[in-house]
């Protein structure tokens, strides 16, 4: 049966192979106190997630929900607490020198902000040839000059040509987002990381950008990894989707049975929120701003208590375990 088929059937199809993996990841800063009595927030509590070549993983919550430490400890800028994180098998936490550095090129981020990402004194031409120059040696100048006008006609700047000598504020929000991509893919990464990718550009463009990650991610096989406020346009980028609130993954699967039949009370709020012209407003349901809770190394019981619409007695002891709801479909909650 070919995968197609496969797919049709309704099973999970997980195709490539797994690049980086994060198991049981504790994020602890320290916020403040005296050395006997630190408060310690609890960014990330026991993270488990993969990535895996020629898909995305979606990462969704709230702001302050832990999106950004994540992909922070994926890029190796912070070490984990607690768990582990490995790049193809090896323990990314102990890369040092020459390992370090070469992982950072493997594993490529980008940002929300193009503008803030790109150094305004300087061409466009200057943030593609230096990480040319770094990262791959052997080219010769001219296929450095070949290389820089390839990638700026890959991600859609065209003529290239015309852009190489310009510097950042001469471009458009979405045209700057195409250079910090085409940076980020300069030096051939396995992995890109692109956090909230999107969310500072006009409406208009934010589609096409997506739609040039989405090919990128096809064409090279990269492993990406998807952080958004928007539940609507994870199902649209990526295969998976992982719903993170107050640092604990709350629900993980496959972006279509996420979307469309969400098991956690806070996965079913997400896609509520979404603007749907099509669904009556119901009077009776009131919605109230709530801060996502402060987790520390004390807490306990569920972090959704709260706003949660079932809450019990159990769930204010006891963090659910991660409970198989579906193919490759986990939840974790006391009452599914
Ligand atoms: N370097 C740090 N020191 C102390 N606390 C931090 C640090 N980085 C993040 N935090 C805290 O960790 C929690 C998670 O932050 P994070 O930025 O990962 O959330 P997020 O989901 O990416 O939010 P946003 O969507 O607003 O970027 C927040 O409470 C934040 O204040």
């Amino acid at each position: 049966m070919s995968l197609a088929e496969l797919e049709r059937t309704g099973a999970t199809v997980i195709t490539g192979r797994t690049v980086v993996e994060m198991d049981s990841v504790d994020k602890d800063f320290v916020l403040g106190g005296t050395f006997f009595n630190q408060t310690v927030l609890r960014a990330l509590s026991g993270v488990s997630l993969k990535l895996v070549s020629g898909r995305a993983l979606a990462l969704v919550g709230e702001s302050g929900s832990g999106k950004s430490t994540c992909a922070r400890m994926l890029a190796r800028v912070y070490q984990p607490t607690r768990g582990t994180i490995t790049f193809e098998g090896e323990d990314v936490t102990k890369f040092t020198g020459k390992r370090l550095a070469q992982y950072r090129a493997d594993v490529q981020m980008v940002f929300q902000d193009p503008f803030g990402s790109l150094n305004p004194t300087q061409s466009i031409g200057y943030h593609l040839e230096r990480p040319l120059r770094l990262h791959r040696p052997d080219l010769s100048g001219k296929a450095v000059q070949q290389e820089m006008l390839a990638l700026l006609d890959r991600v859609g700047l065209r003529p290239a040509a015309d852009y190489l000598k310009r510097r950042p504020h001469e471009l458009s929000g979405g045209q700057r987002q195409r250079v910090a991509i085409a940076r980020a893919l300069s030096v051939q990464p396995v992995v890109l990381l692109a956090d909230e990718p999107t969310s500072m550009l006009d409406v208009s463009v934010r589609l096409g950008i997506l739609n040039l990650l989405e090919d990128m991610k096809v064409q090279r096989q990269l492993a990406a990894l998807y952080i958004t406020h928007d539940i609507a346009t994870a199902r649209y980028f990526a295969e998976d989707t992982a719903v993170l609130y107050a640092g604990h993954l709350v629900e993980q699967g496959p972006s279509e049975e996420i979307t469309e039949r969400p098991q956690h009370p806070y996965t079913q709020l997400l896609i509520e929120a979404v603007p749907n012209p099509a669904r009556k407003i119901s009077p009776t349901r009131t919605r109230r701003a709530v801060d996502i809770p402060l987790w520390t190394a004390q807490s306990k019981g569920c972090p959704f208590v709260s706003r949660c619409p079932r809450v019990t007695a159990i769930c204010k002891e006891t963090m659910p375990t991660p409970t198989p709801v579906g193919p490759a479909h986990m939840v974790r909650c006391h009452h599914i």
